[in-house]
């Protein structure tokens, strides 16, 4: 057998086996909580090899939830789940080697040192790399001698991704890596990640910073009430969705003299039009303050992000968020319906 004949057929095997496609495959997955709560509710997730995949999702919408079934650290009420072809929960030794777990909340024992923590996870590590080389990864090798005690909440999350690198995982889990981090720890915290995929490791994220997910992620999932929502690259989840202008009006400049044009339907001072036909109605707008003398306070005008989409989806798919309280979102559907006519205009 030639190495070309030979190539191929370990790729078509590669292929007809299924669960290797992806680094991660979850179908159906349910988890239901005692006392009965559903916090997933039936979820299917493809991550491929070697990309930065991003849970994103309302407060308690179920990112950790699911992300912990991915994580083989609970098994699922039913549906399956595969991590690098095998079932993390039933196979967990086979499949914990590979990965790298950065929880939400580390809980170390305070008294020890970074150094000496990371030490003792590295103690049940195979292959693990040198803890100085993990600590000077995340940016901790000046604080090695420092206790936990004394590590200030971002350093604390710091150490909390070195232990999830000690392994040189295949599959690397960050829940919410970002949160408590200083805006140098969050972008840090990006480079590396993008080198660990750019070195080949699959990443999946969960984050509530919308930037971060737009930043980093090849694609995405929104998840809501134990649902995704929508998924896809970061550019197909804003595709079809408007755009928006926001300003203020002098307080003796009422909304109704706003041109008709801009359905100028809103009170109050502060305005927001949603539009898919954004250099029209912002060259309209423009056109009316300079011709009527009144000054836009604060104006603000951009293309469709993944906030809007986010907040479109935080508003209408199915309900208020728990705990939170629903934002108000004006009448733009959860998905954009590519109609050029579609705006709106609303006070804030
Ligand atoms: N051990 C538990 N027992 C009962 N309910 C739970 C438990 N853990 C989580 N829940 C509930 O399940 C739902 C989903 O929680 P989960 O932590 O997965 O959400 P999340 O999307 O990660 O939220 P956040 O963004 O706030 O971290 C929440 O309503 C939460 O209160």
């Amino acid at each position: 057998m030639t190495d070309a004949t030979l190539r191929s057929a370990l790729e078509a095997a590669r292929s007809a086996s299924g669960p290797e496609e992806h680094a991660i495959e979850a179908r159906g997955l349910h988890r239901t909580y005692r006392g009965g709560y559903r916090a997933v509710r039936g979820i299917d997730l493809d991550v491929r090899h070697g990309e930065v995949f991003a849970l994103l999702g309302t407060n308690g919408a179920g990112k950790t939830s699911t992300v912990e079934l991915l994580e083989g650290l609970a098994p699922p009420g039913s549906g399956t789940v595969r991590v690098l072809g095998r079932d993390p929960w039933r196979e967990r030794a086979a499949v914990r080697p590979r990965i790298g777990v950065m929880l939400q909340e580390g809980g170390f024992p305070s008294d020890l040192t970074a150094a000496e923590t990371a030490r003792m996870w590295a103690g049940c590590t195979s292959g693990a790399r040198p803890v100085p080389e993990a600590l000077e990864l995340v940016g901790l090798g000046h604080r090695a001698g420092v206790r936990v005690k004394q590590l200030s909440g971002g350093e604390r999350r710091r150490l909390d991704l070195a232990l999830a690198l000690l392994g040189r995982p295949e599959v690397l889990f960050l829940d919410e890596p970002t949160t408590g981090l200083d805006a140098e720890g969050r972008r840090d915290t990006w480079e590396l990640v993008r080198a660990l995929r750019d070195g080949g490791t699959t990443v999946l994220l969960t984050t509530h910073y919308l930037e971060e997910a737009e930043s980093l992620a090849d694609r995405l999932a929104i998840m809501h009430q134990g649902l995704v929502v929508t998924s896809g690259t970061p550019a197909e989840v804003t595709a079809g969705r408007p755009a928006r202008i926001r300003f203020s009006l002098p307080e003796e400049v009422a909304p109704a003299r706003l041109p008709l044009s801009l359905h100028a339907a809103a009170d109050g001072r502060h305005v927001e039009i949603r539009t898919h036909r954004l250099q029209e109605d912002l060259g309209a707008l423009l056109r009316w303050a300079a011709e009527a003398e009144v000054g836009l306070q604060g104006l603000d005008a951009r293309s469709a992000s993944l906030e809007e989409a986010f907040l479109d989806i935080a508003g209408h798919a199915g309900g208020g968020l728990p705990g939170g309280g629903a934002p108000d979102l004006g009448g733009t559907p959860a998905h954009g319906n590519g109609n050029d006519n579609d705006r709106t205009v609303r006070a804030r």
